[in-house]
């Protein structure tokens, strides 16, 4: 099952609207390492400006998606742009705009990270070499690796090669950052940073893709969100109208409860009390209906919102397994 919040919804009424740029988006991607099917038609939409969080449990693709948005693997079949250009051929223009942290980046083991940093840095398009020494002061300073700067890279805990790799996404200012589980192996301290960092970019307008199977990083940080089963998109939008989707419930508070009750069940609307109202059931009528008819009713209606799912549940419900088992285990649980 795929659900996709298309922009163009609910037309007939009002005309569509625009469909949204997008950053990066790929059609009908596939991805086989022999016989393993790695990602299977794969159709992605990273809206530009968005921060959308690629879920998916292990083995679910994310990184090989990755690899191919950035051009570091080649499709066994379907097409990838990136900031309009198709990838990998069109990996020299794309790639100065684009940071990225992706697994195992090319540091030297026997340099500091302050010179990793300048032998990336040279390598920058964007970069002049008279700025280059204080474009890595900069990226040092904004992932808290200044102290560390000297040590050579291999000294280096696994927390503070992801944060060298971040700084190496950061050195230019980008139109779009790719981060490939930016928090493995970092404390819950640097994991605040990271999400701090994230919403900074958001704020500058730039779009980051983020991958991760930590659901409470997602929920707290990203905007859209894609998940990934087996290879396969079965989900994807704005977090929010994903998270609405699943489960068609309105929540009405009012202080006539009954009234409440009376007027739906007249109104052949299921619902039932909650603490502080009622909650209707949406599978048969739609949002404004409840209200209409709770107001004909002459019920006091002091706040109606849509019932959220957790990220948890959906995720669970949609990449559960045949086996009955759920795509996270106890410990990304307990980490989330
Ligand atoms: N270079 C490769 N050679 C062979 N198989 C590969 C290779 N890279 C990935 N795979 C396989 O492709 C599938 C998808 O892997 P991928 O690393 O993209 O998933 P992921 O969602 O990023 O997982 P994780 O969260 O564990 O990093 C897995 O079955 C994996 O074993």
């Amino acid at each position: 099952m795929t659900t996709s919040f298309d922009t163009d919804q609910g037309a007939g009424v009002t005309a569509p609207a625009p469909a949204p740029a997008l950053a990066a988006r790929t059609r009908g991607l596939r991805k086989l390492y022999r016989s393993t099917v790695a990602v299977d038609q794969v159709d992605l939409d990273v809206p530009e400006g968005a921060v959308l969080g690629m879920l998916g449990p292990n083995g679910s693709g994310k990184t090989t998606t990755i690899r191919m948005l950035l051009g570091l693997v080649r499709p066994t079949e379907g097409e990838v742009e990136l900031l309009g250009r198709p990838m990998p051929e069109g990996a020299q223009r794309a790639l100065p705009d684009v940071g990225a942290l992706v697994e195992g980046p090319g540091f030297h083991p026997f340099l500091s990270g302050r010179e990793n940093l300048r032998r990336l840095a040279s390598a920058e398009p964007h970069l002049s070499s008279s700025d280059i020494p204080t474009a890595v002061e900069a990226a040092l300073e904004r992932v808290g690796l200044t102290g560390a700067a000297n040590r050579r890279y291999r000294a280096y805990s696994l927390g503070m090669k992801q944060r060298l790799g971040l700084a190496g996404a950061l050195l230019v200012p980008r139109r779009m950052v790719v981060l490939d589980e930016p928090t493995n192996g970092l404390d819950p301290a640097g994991t605040r940073e990271i999400r701090k960092i994230i919403a900074e970019l958001h704020a500058d307008g730039v779009t980051v893709l983020v991958s991760s199977h930590l659901l409470a990083e997602v929920e707290a940080t990203c905007t859209h969100v894609a998940v990934l089963h087996d290879g396969t998109v079965v989900a994807q939008g704005e977090l929010d109208e994903l998270l609405e989707s699943g489960s068609p419930g309105l929540l009405v508070s009012t202080p006539d409860g009954d009234k409440a009750l009376e007027a739906l069940q007249a109104g052949r609307i299921p619902a039932k009390l909650i603490p502080d109202g009622v909650r209707a059931d949406l599978t048969t009528a739609t949002a404004p209906q409840v209200v209409e008819t709770l107001v004909r009713g002459g019920v006091a209606v002091h706040e109606v919102r849509r019932e959220r799912t957790g990220l948890e549940d959906l995720f669970a419900r949609l990449t559960q397994h045949e086996d009955g088992g759920e795509g996270l285990s106890e410990v990304d649980e307990v980490t989330a």
